[in-house]
């Protein structure tokens, strides 16, 4: 008996509508502008996973029409000599934006490396300025993921005012940027993390639930309030009964899909948003930083 209530939140469609608005928007200011924007993935080491994305985001690039200065170091290379590359890229006129792709190898300080980069590039908002203008709720590059994320719950009209949202996992790159952004749009706001205590009472009440943790199965159909939306952040790579290789997110989707009323799936849910939401960052730091 597969009853499925949840409406499925297509992350894939609405990142491919706003790719072709962004590309629109390149191809009106480019003339004016005289370069297309640009944007500097840097990753160190081989780890595949990073690999992975960091070769989806220059194939969405290549689409929109942004201009890729993507740097592969080997996993020996040195903070200074990071340091030197960020310093040279915030002095390139034709980058707009720079991310340093995470995690780094231990030897290196991603904290230190992303404080370097220039605010004004800083696509995936991650720099203490961005992050202090997220608190205070000025405009400001914002972190992809949860902007994505925001974009999506504006897109299928689901109101956030008043709302209790729940967000489990509080890093930087997603959790706690997610939850201000939730705050800013006027959602009551808990965050649950690795100490929390009985994580099914807290999540018990969420009318919106976004999970970020990186566990698959970690929510069960048992402990989502019925008619709840959630959204899936988590992914990980589990090899399922047959032995193939896919991708899970935090949620139990087959026993989710019975009781929330809208649901992100994994993939095709929040990834493609990331993504997209990076493109977006890139131009509007083109856009901004042309008028100087
Ligand atoms: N879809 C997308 O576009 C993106 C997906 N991701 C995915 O999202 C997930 C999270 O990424 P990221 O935030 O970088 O990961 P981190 O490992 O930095 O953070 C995980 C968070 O989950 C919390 N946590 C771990 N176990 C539990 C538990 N049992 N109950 C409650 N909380 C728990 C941790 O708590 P504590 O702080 O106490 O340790 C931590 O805050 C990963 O699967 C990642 O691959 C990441 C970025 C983009
Ligand atoms: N500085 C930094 N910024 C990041 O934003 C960042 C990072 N480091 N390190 C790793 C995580 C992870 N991440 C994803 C991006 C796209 C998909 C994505 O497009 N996923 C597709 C599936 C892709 C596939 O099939 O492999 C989907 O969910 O449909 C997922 C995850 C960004 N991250």
């Amino acid at each position: 008996m597969e009853t499925q209530i949840a409406k499925l939140i297509d992350g894939k469609a609405l990142a491919e509508k706003i790719q072709q608005e962004l590309s629109a928007t390149i191809t009106e200011l480019q003339p004016q502008i005289g370069r297309p924007p640009g944007l500097a993935v840097l990753m160190v080491g081989d780890n595949p996973a990073s690999a992975a994305y960091v070769r989806g985001k220059e194939r969405a690039c290549a689409k929109v029409g942004i201009a890729s200065f993507g740097k592969h170091f080997p996993t020996e290379t040195t903070q200074t000599e990071l340091e030197e590359v960020i310093a040279a890229l915030n002095q390139d006129e034709r980058v707009d934006g720079i991310l340093v792709q995470l995690p780094l190898p231990d030897h290196l300080d991603a904290v230190t490396l992303l404080h370097q980069i220039d605010p004004d590039k800083d696509v995936d908002g991650l720099h203490p300025i961005n992050l202090g203008r997220l608190v205070r709720g000025e405009p400001g590059l914002r972190s992809c993921t949860p902007f994505g994320v925001m974009r999506l719950l504006q897109e299928y009209e689901i109101s956030l005012e008043g709302k209790q949202a729940v967000v489990v996992g509080r890093s930087i790159l997603v959790g706690k940027p997610m939850a201000l952004m939730l705050l800013e749009a006027n959602a009551t706001i808990t965050i649950a993390h690795k100490s929390s205590h009985s994580l099914e009472n807290i999540i018990k009440n969420a009318d919106i639930l976004i999970t970020a943790v990186g566990r698959p199965g970690l929510i069960t159909a048992e402990m989502v309030k019925p008619g709840a939306v959630v959204v899936d952040v988590g992914i990980s790579r589990v090899t399922d009964a047959n032995g193939n290789n896919r991708l899970v997110g935090d949620v139990d989707f087959d026993s989710v899909k019975r009781v929330a009323e809208f649901l992100t799936p994994v993939p095709g849910g929040v990834g493609p948003m990331t993504v997209t939401m990076l493109l977006q960052n890139t131009v509007t730091s083109y856009s901004q930083r042309s008028k100087i």
